[in-house]
């Protein structure tokens, strides 16, 4: 699996204290990459960084060949990686099709507006009907799918995705995964965050353990691990 994404001896945080301590991941341009471990060990922290949204203080990040530690992280949206963050961030008075239309500013997207949009609707249908209706009356559940098809529409050529499912009730959560899978059915490979570790295992070829903010354990393509074991990892037993 040749690295689209690699993140090199990484270490970040906030002001002076160090979340991410020297921690190295690598993500192919096959297959995705699925993170997890206990909450508040650096996940989003690790996201945030690769995403320009947090500065780097060593480390380094690279991206489709080119550096893009502490780059912008619209330059960055420009490259084709994009993030979908924890708890959908959308302006609440704008419509679906509106936040879509967003999606797309960038140039490369603008090229393939009309094609990602029928992509979208063709993964979230549920969407096409309620085009015109405003974010802030959409249930959590559409509103996620508003988040991912949002970043579909700048033709991500790396999704990453936070905690997607998080606080959807079982039937939205059911129909929110099945459209994941289908986005990397697709072709798009993905860097997931994910407590349903079902759902992770379903999803992801490589999987990292992130602990105190470093790499416990890799689960590396081909090698298989079960659903009692990534458990027993998860909680430590
Ligand atoms: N804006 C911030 N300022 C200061 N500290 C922060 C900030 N955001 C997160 N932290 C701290 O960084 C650490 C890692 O948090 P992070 O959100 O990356 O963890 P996580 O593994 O993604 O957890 P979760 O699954 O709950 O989202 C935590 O101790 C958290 O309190």
């Amino acid at each position: 699996m040749s690295a689209l994404l690699e993140v090199q001896s990484l270490t970040a945080g906030y002001g002076r204290i160090d979340v991410l301590h020297d921690i190295s991941i690598s993500v192919g341009t096959h297959g995705n990459v699925g993170l997890f471990g206990p909450n508040g060990h650096g996940k989003t922290t690790l996201l945030r960084t690769i995403s320009g949204l947090l500065k780097t203080k060593s480390g380094t990040i690279t991206f489709d060949g080119k550096p893009i530690a502490n780059a912008s992280p619209r330059s960055i949206v420009d490259m084709g990686l994009i993030h979908v963050p924890q708890g959908n961030r959308l302006f609440p008075d704008l419509t679906i099709a509106e936040c879509l239309t967003l999606g797309a500013y960038t140039k490369r997207a603008r090229a393939d507006e009309a094609a990602n949009r029928e992509k979208v609707v063709k993964i979230f249908p549920k969407l096409a009907e309620r085009w015109r209706q405003k974010v802030r009356t959409l249930s959590g559940g559409e509103r996620q799918m508003v988040s991912i098809g949002t970043a579909l529409m700048g033709s991500p050529k790396l999704l990453i995705l936070d905690e997607p499912t998080l606080g959807l009730a079982p039937k939205i959560k059911e129909e929110l995964c099945a459209s994941v899978l289908d986005i990397s059915k697709g072709g798009v490979p993905l860097i997931v965050v994910e407590q349903d570790v079902e759902f992770l295992l379903e999803l992801s070829q490589h999987l990292y353990l992130i602990n105190h903010g470093e790499v416990a354990t890799e689960i590396k393509p081909g090698e298989t691990m079960d659903h009692a074991e990534i458990m027993a990892l998860y909680f430590g037993q």
